[in-house]
């Protein structure tokens, strides 16, 4: 085999679907094979997936992507799995079969128990805070993986056997490529770790305390291990399972923001800004929380400071699939561009609660500042603000926790194509917005930390060299509008406040069995 038909596969496995990416030594993308899966949404405030589902169209989209890039499984020097966070399966050790369906990061169902441990202990919602960098949120996993032992009957015994496993979507997907049943390896990185609430950020093991409280049996926890290096080989590729990264730390990976000060932002189903902090863990006074960036075999880990959005895409998604205000997602520029402005509206999309910088479960999704004169270009186009506003929020937060002025913007996700959007952030944040050539960078992080593993590339420099500027928006909007605008958006995100009361949302169903 010629050395340049080797190659480096990554998996993104995102909230809306499963990308598999075959990119060459020179960071260049051969193929993609691509699969959405169901958002199954029981009831309100509720989001599941199918991990079986998922499984099956992970196998089926490096099927794709291989078949179509012209590479056999012997040219594959390394794979990147890159995922998206917090999401939580339980399955059977002995079978492999999951015990309920993927509590998906944005669902709401644990918000009763995140007050109850919120009230339970000293410091409220910032009791674990000091070990894991994180609020009490129904956004974790670790208040999910506690709903699933509570309501799965006989989950919780069966744990304490030894019996069930738990894990993000890099566990499930590593477990199941690594033979399942029948030898699969139980991992997490450290990045995935640090979503979960339970893993203390200085030591990068399991907090024994934080899962004691929050009820959670060590045994079935995956390894903690690094973000690059081998975790196990492939039986059906034979290639080595080489990087695991969180998609928003894959992305800032893959965007080259090595040094501390750097920062991207992630426009996909939510908007995730990381600020490398470097090896300091930096707490935030402002509502961001602090995660671990990446780390890479042996060295000191990298940590970041987020700040984490819930809807940006998936406000589109739903005005496309709830509303019918569009059928493609790209309407929703042409709509927006057919008005100079919102009209006075303002679509405050707090369908999960708020997150960063608010934090607030108990918000509910709002359009405000509605007349006779608005119109559904008026709607597209606060839509698309909205993404912009909640973007600045995270922004200032950053700003003042970090004491560095970010400068400029590196951006990339499914919603950087749209240059309306893209323009308004840039006007709102007062600040350049640019977009590197290759907008996979979720992919291109994986690709990076897995090939750096195995030697393919020499290290952080090979990305740095890949990176090149694609596009760049530069503010345009008069200072004077901007503030106005912002005030005015920061009045809305108010009206959704305290929305939820205890008889709101349904009640819970009935246990099912594990
Ligand atoms: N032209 C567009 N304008 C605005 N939003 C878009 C556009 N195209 C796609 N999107 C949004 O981008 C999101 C998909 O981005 P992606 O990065 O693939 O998401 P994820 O990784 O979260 O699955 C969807 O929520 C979709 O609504
Ligand atoms: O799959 P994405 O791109 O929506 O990212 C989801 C985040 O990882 C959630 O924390």
């Amino acid at each position: 085999m010629r050395d340049s038909e080797r190659c480096v596969l990554a998996i993104d496995q995102g909230t809306t679907s499963t990308r598999a990416i075959v990119f060459t030594r020179d960071g260049q993308i051969l193929a993609v094979g691509q699969k959405e899966h169901d958002q199954i949404l029981p009831r309100a405030g509720w989001v599941e997936h199918d991990p079986v589902q998922i499984w099956d169209n992970t196998r089926e989209v490096i099927g794709t992507a291989l078949g179509k890039a012209d590479r056999t499984a012997g040219d594959i020097a390394a794979i990147g799995i890159t995922n998206q966070r917090e999401t939580t399966v339980v399955w059977e050790r002995s079978t492999g079969r999951p015990v309920h369906n993927a509590i998906v990061w944005q669902d709401t169902r644990t918000a009763p128990l995140v007050a109850r441990l919120g009230s339970d202990g000293d410091g409220g919602a910032d009791r674990f805070k000091d070990v894991c960098g994180l609020p009490l949120a129904t956004y974790f996993s670790g208040p999910k993986l506690r709903w699933i032992l509570d309501h799965v009957e006989g989950a919780r015994e069966r744990a304490e056997a030894g019996e069930l496993l738990f894990g993000t979507m890099d566990s499930w997907l590593v477990w199941n490529l690594t033979g399942g049943p029948d030898g699969g390896v139980h991992v997490t990185d450290v990045t995935n770790a640090s979503r979960t609430m339970l893993m203390d950020l200085r030591t990068l093991t399991w907090s024994e305390e934080v899962a004691r409280d929050l009820g959670v049996p060590l045994a079935m926890l995956p390894q903690i291990r690094s973000s690059s290096e081998v975790y196990g080989h492939s039986t059906r590729l034979g290639a080595p399972i080489a990087g695991i990264l969180g998609d928003q730390q894959a992305a800032t990976f893959g965007q080259a923001c090595f040094e501390p000060g750097m920062s991207k932002n992630t426009y996909g189903t939510g908007n995730f800004m990381l600020l490398n902090t470097g090896t300091d863990i930096v707490r935030s006074d402002h509502g961001l929380v602090t995660t671990v960036c990446y780390q890479l075999g042996e060295q000191d880990p990298v940590y970041a400071l987020e700040g984490s959005i819930a809807v940006t895409g998936s406000l589109v998604q739903w005005l496309r699939d709830n509303i019918g205000l569009i059928t493609d997602a790209s309407q929703i520029e042409d709509l927006a561009r057919r008005v100079d402005d919102n009209g006075g509206c303002y679509v405050v999309p707090a369908f999960s609660g708020l997150f960063a910088p608010y934090w607030k479960d108990d918000a509910r999704g709002a359009i405000v500042g509605l007349t006779r004169y608005v119109n559904r270009n008026h709607i597209a186009r606060a839509a698309l603000e909205a993404t912009a506003y909640q973007t600045r929020e995270v922004m200032e937060a950053m700003n003042a926790d970090s004491g560095v002025e970010v400068t400029e913007l590196r951006v990339d996700g499914g919603m950087v194509v749209n240059e309306t959007l893209m323009q308004f952030q840039a006007d709102i944040l007062g600040i350049d917005v640019v977009r590197p050539q290759i907008v996979e960078t979720t992919a291109l992080g994986a690709a990076y930390a897995a090939g750096i593993a195995v030697g393919f590339w020499d290290g952080e420099q090979a990305v740095v060299d890949s990176w090149t500027e694609g596009r760049r928006w530069t503010p345009q909007l008069d200072e004077v509008e901007r503030e106005r605008l912002f005030r005015q958006w920061k009045k809305a995100v108010r009206r959704t406040f305290d929305w939820v009361d205890e008889d709101t949302e349904a009640a819970e169903p009935p246990a099912a069995h594990a």
